[in-house]
């Protein structure tokens, strides 16, 4: 039972929920029912039909419509009384500055990526109002409270690599599925339909004999489709393969692969075969070699023969139905024709390299890095976020708890309750340690700085850098022409020529002012990086980075991606007397010779994990 002072403090609190999904859907209604009666809540997206197993405000006839105002609508039918203000919006948009936030007694999160995690974090801190933030993956999930100066803010704590595999793995020994979908997701298919500029390593050699062009994806512009498909599927299928077998040593002590060609495959089949079905994909629908082949089950697992028609079809149909797109595709799990050309070529490969064959279903989650969302949890949750914001509103931080939700079954437990942690003194967001930046400032140019470094690792939206009191670089609307202009050539100069030089031991300030975060990087010049180890050609220390999502588009050089980089927390290191991480961190480093890794993004992976038993979790209570 709800004491009257709890039920006081949660009569008069205003509150702002940020994200209307898996999560918020249960908290908006959770909250409802506990008597708020004054929220606010934002979410930038629309719903989908995929939303509806569990977003249970949301029905059919809502699809396309705005998750917060229908959410809000719903919540309002069996709490008419209360305020509920809604705003379909991005959270990080101007609006939402630090003097929107403070307004608030309790900020509650129920996002999907660490960008705008991060964002609210800093928001939250600026603005001096606590935050209660969560986040599930399938069963797993956690409740973290962060309350400026007493407990850790979200940023405190590193967060952990996703899984990798090296380069050499993906281009040339498979030994698991999901290792030929990172090779047909992040090479083969970005090689066909992505930028054609983008270093890539997917390891084709060009001259098979059959063909004299340098670029073997490459489509003549008399060559018939179907012998476009046909000569690509020999090729990375077939002719790769035997010039990987020609090198022995690779095949020592690993099973070698066969060579995979489509005359062995589909031998009686002729263009019009798959031509003539095709037709039933009259224009209406979205293009799918599923259904222009009658394939109407995903979670059946086709022959060899049914995935070598599904990837020529694949082929074909993004040829002859989106070759406007050709050229700049990105995977997506939510495309159907991607899915179905990556589940072919995946299934192929893992044929040649004696791998068991998947589902479309169970590729689609591999390539998409889908765990199942499981509604349960995300009711669990919900609970548990309202349980310590009733305990933020009344002060009773001596209670506070980060709540863990874990499935197991030896310890015969599924909460795990363990107390908040101190703030982390070299934290750069909450606290006001300067960071350290090696970085050779005679070649690096101020934009490289800012968008690898500043941007992406420090995760500020609207930079300012000032060297001493220069100013050499804002962003944002509202800037005179001439600054925008000075600013412009500015980011194209290498540090040391700027205005105010950049050198060993320099000092630069930087500060976002709608995050009201200010930071200072003191510079340490180097000369000499290494290229696979530290492929931005700078190093940021003095704080533990959150994970940076990469990705093998981009080759052994990888690309960073701070989009929507992974949520989960974790280094034992990083707090002694704790262990926090993440479940299978690193892949081990596998027999390859090559030193270059690849990663797999892991998207919306939003949960923390403890391995040690709690009772022996050596307690840090926060003042
Ligand atoms: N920057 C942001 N501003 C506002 N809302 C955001 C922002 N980033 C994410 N969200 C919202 O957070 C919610 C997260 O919910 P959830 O994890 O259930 O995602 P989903 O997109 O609904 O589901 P799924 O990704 O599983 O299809 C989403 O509704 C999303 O729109
Ligand atoms: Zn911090």
């Amino acid at each position: 039972m709800a004491s009257a002072a709890s039920e006081e403090a949660v009569k008069a609190a205003k509150v702002l929920m940020v994200g209307a999904g898996g999560i918020g859907c249960e908290l908006l209604k959770t909250l409802a029912l506990t008597g708020f009666s004054d929220i606010h809540l934002i979410d930038l997206d629309t719903i989908e039909v995929s939303n509806l197993n569990r977003q249970f405000l949301f029905r059919k006839s809502h699809v396309g419509q705005s998750k917060a105002h229908v959410a809000r609508d719903a919540v309002l039918k069996f709490r008419p009384k209360i305020n509920i203000s809604s705003y379909h919006a991005n959270v990080k948009d101007a609006q939402f500055n630090v003097d929107f936030f403070k307004q608030f007694n309790v900020v509650l999160n129920g996002l999907d990526n660490l960008d705008a995690r991060r964002h609210v974090n800093r928001l939250c801190l600026a603005a001096e109002v606590p935050l209660v933030e969560s986040g599930t993956t399938g069963f797993l999930g956690q409740v973290t409270v962060h309350v400026k100066g007493k407990t850790e803010c979200y940023e405190c704590q590193p967060k952990p690599v996703p899984k990798s595999y090296p380069v050499c793995t993906i281009t040339s020994t498979p030994s698991k599925f999901v290792h030929c979908i990172v090779w047909a997701k992040d090479l083969l298919f970005a090689k066909l339909f992505g930028d054609k500029n983008q270093d890539n390593d997917l390891n084709v050699h060009s001259k098979d004999g059959s063909s004299s062009k340098s670029d073997v994806f490459e489509r003549d512009v008399d060559e018939d489709l179907d012998q476009y498909a046909r000569r690509i599927y020999d090729h990375v299928f077939g002719y790769n393969i035997e010039v990987a077998l020609d090198n022995e040593e690779t095949w020592k002590n690993r099973r070698r692969p066969t060579p995979v060609y489509i005359r062995d495959t589909l031998p009686e089949e002729t263009v019009q075969q798959n031509g003539t079905s095709r037709e039933c994909n009259n224009g209406h629908e979205e293009p799918s070699a599923m259904a222009s082949l009658g394939f109407r089950n995903p979670q059946e697992i086709w022959t060899l023969a049914d995935n070598s028609r599904v990837f020529l079809e694949t082929l074909k149909l993004f040829f002859e139905k989106r070759q406007k797109e050709i050229g700049n595709l990105i995977f997506d799990k939510d495309d159907q024709l991607a899915v179905e050309l990556v589940t072919s070529a995946a299934n192929i490969r893992a044929h040649s390299f004696g791998i068991p064959l998947h589902s479309l279903f169970e590729a689609k989650g591999v390539a998409g890095n889908i765990v199942h969302a499981v509604a349960t949890t995300n009711a669990m949750i919900a609970g548990l976020i309202v349980i310590e914001a009733v305990k933020v509103l009344q002060g009773d931080y001596k209670n506070y708890r980060m709540t863990y939700c874990l499935e197991h079954a030896k310890r015969k437990m599924l909460l795990m309750p363990v107390e908040p942690f101190e703030p982390n003194e070299s934290c750069y967001v909450c606290s006001e340690t300067p960071l350290l930046l090696d970085v050779n400032t005679k070649t690096t140019k101020l934009r490289e700085v800012i968008d690898k470094i500043i941007k992406s690792k420090l995760g500020m939206n609207l930079p300012l850098v000032m060297i001493g009191s220069t100013l050499v670089f804002e962003d944002g609307d509202g800037l005179e022409e001439d600054e925008a202009a000075n600013y412009a050539l500015n980011l194209e100069k290498v540090l040391a020529e700027l205005p105010a030089p950049v050198i060993n031991g320099t000092k630069l300030t930087v500060e976002d002012f709608q995050q009201e975060l200010s930071c200072s990087i003191n510079i340490k010049h180097r000369e000499e990086f290494d290229e696979e180890k530290e492929p931005d050609g700078m190093v940021l220390s003095g704080w533990s980075a959150p994970v940076e999502k990469q990705v093998t588009s981009n080759g052994g050089k990888l690309a960073a991606s701070s989009s929507s980089a992974h949520d989960t927390v974790g280094d034992a290191s990083a707090n002694p007397g704790t262990k926090r991480k993440l479940d299978e961190v690193l892949e081990s480093k596998e027999n390859c010779d090559a030193s270059s890794s690849a990663q797999v993004i892991e998207d919306d992976d939003d949960t923390i994990m403890l391995d040690e038993d709690p009772t022996l979790l050596k307690k840090k209570r926060s003042q």
